[in-house]
């Protein structure tokens, strides 16, 4: 009997879904959110109820019959560091979700979807590899103010499944490689994967790493501290400006990468400056973890939606190509990765684990 799942991932620029049946993909679609439009809610929560309606408008269209569904599955939000997996959806998990206890991040909603479609059809609710997937090695914790450590807050769920794509391309074992992957997101994030494990990645959320479609990256602390005390910012003030409001929306006020390209294609010179920017700062950043892995770098990876974009690619590769050979996955394998990571539970081959 084929199992139905359904498939959710809320990203910071738009909403991704796919139905599968088994691991069959029945049809998947992708929702854009411009940045207009998320403005208009005071905080990640409270896109819920729109996202949802988008997301049962969808399946509607496409005619498909909801009780087909074994499960829903979404893409795990920020929660206490936790190690790789499957997790059902339990209450202490949608309480810290909602509340935001670990931060606000788009992923939170998948949770929070995946429970209620499922309580609505009487099925189970997961994550997979939350952003919150924890394997730095002690030493990439420490900063230089002892009260601050570092945390892992990244595209676990992508880098991982396209990193395992890479090792099954080249006829390895993901644990056999070093790697170096960049997703090019809303956010981005660059891990370095040492033998299987993400031992060094910028938090993409709280001000670490290159600037981005819609964060604003590292920054020089004296001068933001200046900025902050200046326009007497509150603290929701300063988790927008980092995360929503940054990078190529506080320059152009769009998230959407096309439209700088047509920027820079009409001869927008501050377009174009800034763009090229991001893409220094991404080959900066597989620089820094090049080192971490202590030059012996199997390949690098360029993937999400911005790996789309032939000319930024070819800005971050003239940069890093000395490194090892440079892999481009555009897009992303998170609704599959999202699926198996469900299909592997409903199957019985792993027990789901459980958040406490
Ligand atoms: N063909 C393309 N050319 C250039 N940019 C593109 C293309 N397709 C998508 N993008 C850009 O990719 C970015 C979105 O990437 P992606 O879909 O991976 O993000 P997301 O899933 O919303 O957020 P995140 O990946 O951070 O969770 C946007 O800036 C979008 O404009
Ligand atoms: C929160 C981890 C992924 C991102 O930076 O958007």
């Amino acid at each position: 009997m084929a199992l139905g799942i359904l498939a959710i991932n809320p990203g910071s620029t738009s909403t991704k879904i796919a139905v599968f049946e088994s691991e069959n993909l029945v049809f998947e679609e992708k929702i854009a959110h411009s940045s207009e439009e998320l403005s208009k809610f005071d905080s990640i929560v409270a896109q819920y109820p729109f996202r949802k309606k988008l997301i049962l408008d969808v399946i509607k269209s496409r005619g498909y019959n909801l009780s087909n569904l074994k499960a829903v599955v979404g893409r795990g939000g920020l929660l206490k560091p936790l190690e790789g997996g499957t997790y059902a959806v339990n209450q202490r998990m949608l309480e810290d979700l909602k509340n935001g206890v670990y931060g606000e991040h788009a992923s939170n909603l998948g949770g929070i979807l995946a429970h209620e479609i499922g309580r609505e059809l009487g099925i189970p609710a997961f994550i997979v590899d939350p952003v919150v997937v924890d394997e730095l090695e002690p030493v990439a914790k420490v900063t230089g103010i002892p009260e601050i450590r570092r945390r892992s807050v990244f595209h676990a769920l992508n880098q991982k499944a396209v990193a395992r794509r890479l090792a099954r391309n080249m006829g390895k074992r993901y644990d056999e490689l070093n790697l170096i992957v960049a997703h090019l997101g809303g956010g981005i994030t660059v891990g370095a994967h040492k033998r299987g494990r993400v031992v060094e990645v910028n938090n993409g959320l709280d001000g670490e790493g290159p600037f981005s479609p819609e964060r604003a990256g590292r920054l020089p602390l004296m001068d933001f501290a200046k900025l902050v005390l200046t326009k007497n910012l509150t603290i929701n003030e300063i988790k927008k400006m980092l995360a929503g409001k940054g990078g190529l929306v506080a320059y152009f006020g769009t998230n959407d990468a096309r439209e700088i390209k047509k920027m820079i294609q009409e001869g927008n010179e501050e377009a174009k400056l800034v763009y090229e920017a991001m893409a220094y700062q991404v080959a900066r950043e597989i620089g820094a973890c090049a080192a971490v892995l202590c030059g012996k770098v199997d390949a690098v990876i360029l993937t999400g939606g911005l790996a789309h974009d032939e000319m930024l690619v070819e800005w971050i590769k003239e940069r890093v190509s000395f490194i090892a050979p440079v892999y481009v996955f555009p897009g992303e394998d998170e609704l599959k990765a999202l699926a198996e990571g469900a299909l592997r539970v409903l199957a019985g081959e792993e027990r789901p684990k459980e958040y406490v």
